[in-house]
């Protein structure tokens, strides 16, 4: 049975809530665990459903894991398997990084073309640029791709472009005893964040939070305990709900300097914004401005807060162009928006958005973050939504309906009956 979420829209969010883990970092940590015989224990990892996708992964893959509330053991005294089944691997991106972790620890790795939220095309031809770069013997069979090492992969990878999961996959396959300079990396927290781990781990890779990372890998990679990063999209939605519905919240736990992008576009918009080292306050504008929006590489502003921020730009005031260097096509809730009235026109890959009022409607998230916008434009919309395709939401976003409720949203969970199809006569 598909779940689907009720939105009773104009109440403004208000109080004080905790982001959670960061999703895309904790993924990579996972992968990464494979790279040693000695347990890990990663502190505070979101209940998601892309980690019990990764968990499966890597269980399949050799991996013992256990749960002690939300801190996760995980153990692989030896790789029992190097083929990552396309049944899981095409649930999400992130399973393509396993390719790096394998033929770094075992010699070898298979694995499919990966899923993913589909907003346009999401080739690997940097992964496997750089695993060839670095010595790598890397083959295709029916939509497998399989990575070989006769020794430890090293070299110089010069990157077409910044890329996030290209970056990793480097990271990965070198940091247990190989070596590199990786050239035009993606500078995202959750690359600083998988660079700290395996440094805990014994690599010493340098140029962190740079675009030039000099990787020494160890020849053994030891376990570690390592706390994941916060949530920087998570904590742009609930930012934006809280914004687009005039409330004022306060988010805990959260690293503010990750966030630069949006908080500046909300305060040049006329909210208040104050930060502290781990907090960041925002008291919405009763009458805010529009701003621009071009969605590029962190430390810009990022394309996974683009559809968020359209939600939000949909239900405010005023002109708007929003545009993405990353994902141009990233548009996958502009007709879900219209469904609520929004007035939105896609030109040459440009949005432009007339702000106004929105009403409620039956709405369906097509993916994660396309979701997150049309919750932020349905909690500010007059009456009621009906958000379909939960399974998307619950990907990136732990107990949503609860958390908002929390803030004194008027949100709930329905329980849909699938829809049989009728054979004429
Ligand atoms: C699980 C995860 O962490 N997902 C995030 C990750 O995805 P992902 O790691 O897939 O995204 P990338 O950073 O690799 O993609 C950035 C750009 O590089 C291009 N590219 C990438 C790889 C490649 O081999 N060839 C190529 O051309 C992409 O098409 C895109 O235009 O970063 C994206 C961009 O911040 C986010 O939207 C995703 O939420
Ligand atoms: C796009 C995302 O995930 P993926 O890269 O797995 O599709 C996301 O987390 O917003």
């Amino acid at each position: 049975m598909e779940q689907a979420m009720w939105v009773r829209g104009g109440t403004p969010l208000s109080g004080e809530l905790r982001v959670y883990p960061a999703k895309n970092s904790a993924l990579k940590l996972m992968a990464a665990s494979l790279l040693t015989a000695d347990p890990v224990t990663l502190l505070e990892v979101p209940r998601l459903r892309d980690v019990d996708v990764m968990l499966e992964l890597l269980s399949h893959l050799g991996t013992r894991y256990a749960w002690e509330g939300r801190t996760l053991h995980l153990h692989t005294p030896e790789i029992t398997n190097t083929v990552a089944p396309y049944e899981l691997v095409n649930k999400m991106r992130a399973s393509f990084n396993l390719l790096g972790a394998l033929v770094a620890r075992a010699g070898e790795g298979t694995v499919p073309l990966p899923g993913g939220c589909a907003f346009g095309p999401r080739p690997v031809d940097q992964h496997l640029k750089a695993l060839r770069a670095l010595g790598a013997e890397v083959s295709e069979d029916s939509g497998y791709f399989t990575a070989r090492r006769g020794r430890p992969l090293s070299g110089r990878v010069v990157f077409d472009m910044p890329t996030l999961g290209g970056t990793e996959q480097a990271l990965l396959a070198t940091a247990l005893g190989g070596e590199a300079t990786l050239i035009l990396t993606a500078q995202e927290p959750e690359i600083e964040d998988l660079c700290y781990f395996l440094n805990a781990m014994g690599a010493d890779i340098r140029g962190v939070g740079s675009s030039i990372l000099q990787v020494k890998g160890a020849p053994r990679l030891g376990g570690v305990t390592y706390r994941v990063i916060p949530d920087r999209i998570e904590a742009a939605t609930f930012l934006l709900a809280a914004a687009a519905t005039r409330g004022s919240i306060t988010l805990t736990d959260v690293e503010p300097l990750h966030l630069d992008a949006l908080l500046d576009k909300l305060a040049q918009a006329g909210h208040r914004i104050e930060v502290g080292p781990d907090w960041i306050r925002l008291e919405a504008t009763p009458d805010p401005k529009p701003f621009n929006i071009e969605a590029r590489e962190y430390p810009g502003f990022v394309t996974d807060m683009q559809p968020l921020a359209v939600g939000y730009l949909a239900a405010a005031q005023g002109n708007a162009l929003v545009s993405d260097r990353i994902y141009p096509d990233r548009f996958t809730n502009v007709p879900e928006l219209l469904r609520m009235g929004a007035d939105l026109t896609l030109k040459d890959r440009v949005l432009s958005v007339n702000g106004k009022k929105l009403h409620g409607a039956t709405v369906k998230a097509t993916d994660i973050r396309a979701g997150g916008g049309l919750v932020i434009a349905a909690l500010a919309a007059e009456g009621e939504s009906r958000i379909e395709g939960m399974q998307y939401l619950e990907r990136g976003y732990e107990q949503l309906p609860e958390r908002l409720r929390s803030l004194g949203a008027h949100v709930g969970l329905v329980t849909e009956e699938p829809v049989l199809a009728v054979a004429a006569d």
